[in-house]
């Protein structure tokens, strides 16, 4: 356990030169803030390692949150970034996590907070150096209740990494397999990002890849022909033949607004409950907030991940923003 303070603190700079900017940073045994010098910053809750906000230099927020999301642990975080962690929806022909809530337990569990790091780099632009600052966060069975534990017995150990810099946002999930047996996993990065008009915005990148499309129920293939626009309730598996680090790209009114990379995440779900869904859903508010929010969840979802004792799995995005 790194670096415990209930008042912000700035982190340290090297003794003897002039005070540099720095990261301020405050950590409640709740939830985890930093703030860039820039003027960038982030909030991740510990339940769930949820990153509930996420906002540029002018304080513009790049998540979406609902004003009725569950932030006290009771429930699974509607909006920000849930972690979505070891079966995606629910698996009943999955004996291993057949048993499991919809989408796992890592999004309703305590994680950790496991320490903080900054690094500097100088863009091409610029002589001054950008700071970046990383949150870890740790999961293990440790942590687990016993109804979870006897539903998943497995022995592993998940490192989550949110990593803020000026113009981007990363977020890497490690997965060890610390048990004597293999195990099988899913896992997807649940990312509500905020939009100002639902309407008017196309989802670039996905032009040519299958999808399975969960609204109609259908588990045939389908293949998308162009940018995908939402005018209704979407909810699609999307697997890109593309290299995972070609990019999807929301445009809103012919502006791109967020440019996705994933990093070893074959799939990209891309959900949007419009107006029946959001209503259906207790922590959905306001209910027109379907008009703003856009779920672009990289993951690994269409199959399992096998891990056998002692291995590892990585997958990370990065969202940029273009201001
Ligand atoms: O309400 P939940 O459990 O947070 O799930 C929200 C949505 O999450 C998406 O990832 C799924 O594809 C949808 O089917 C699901 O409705």
């Amino acid at each position: 356990m790194v670096g415990r303070a209930n008042k912000p603190t700035a982190l340290a700079s090297t003794p003897g030169l002039a005070p540099q900017p720095q990261v301020s940073f405050s950590d409640d045994n709740s939830r985890v803030t930093a703030v860039l010098p820039t003027g960038e910053s982030i909030e991740v809750l510990l339940y769930g390692a949820t990153v509930i906000s996420w906002k540029d230099k002018d304080g513009t927020e790049k998540l979406w949150l609902s004003e009725a999301a569950k932030l006290d642990g009771t429930k699974a975080v509607r909006g920000g970034i849930p972690l979505v962690f070891p079966v995606f929806g629910t698996a009943s022909d999955h004996a291993q996590t057949s048993k499991l809530p919809q989408h796992g337990f890592a999004r309703t569990s305590r994680w950790e907070f496991l320490g903080k790091s900054t690094s500097e780099s100088t863009p091409a632009s610029s002589t001054a150096a950008d700071l970046s600052v990383k949150l870890d966060f740790g999961l293990s069975p440790a942590a687990l209740d016993s109804d979870t534990k006897s539903k998943w017995p497995y022995v592993f150990n998940m490192i989550y990494s949110v990593t803020l810099s000026r113009d981007s946002l990363t977020t890497s999930l490690v997965v060890n397999n610390d048990d004597d047996k293999p195990f099988e996993c899913q896992l997807l990065l649940h990312t509500y990002l905020r939009v100002q008009d639902i309407s008017k915005v196309e989802i670039k990148g996905l032009s040519s890849a299958t999808y399975i499309d969960k609204v109609n129920g259908s588990s045939s293939q389908q293949t998308q022909s162009s940018a995908l626009t939402i005018s209704g309730e979407t909810d699609r598996v999307y697997t890109p033949a593309t290299p995972p680090t070609d990019p999807v790209s929301v445009v809103e009114g012919g502006k791109t607004t967020f440019t996705v990379v994933r990093d070893n995440l074959s799939d990209v779900v891309v959900w949007n409950p419009w107006t029946e869904k959001a209503n259906g859903l207790a922590d959905f508010a306001p209910k027109e907030g379907y008009k703003n929010m856009l779920c672009i969840e990289p993951g690994s979802v269409v199959g399992w991940q096998t891990l056998e004792p002692g291995e590892a799995f990585e997958g990370a995005q990065t969202i940029t923003i273009s201001n």
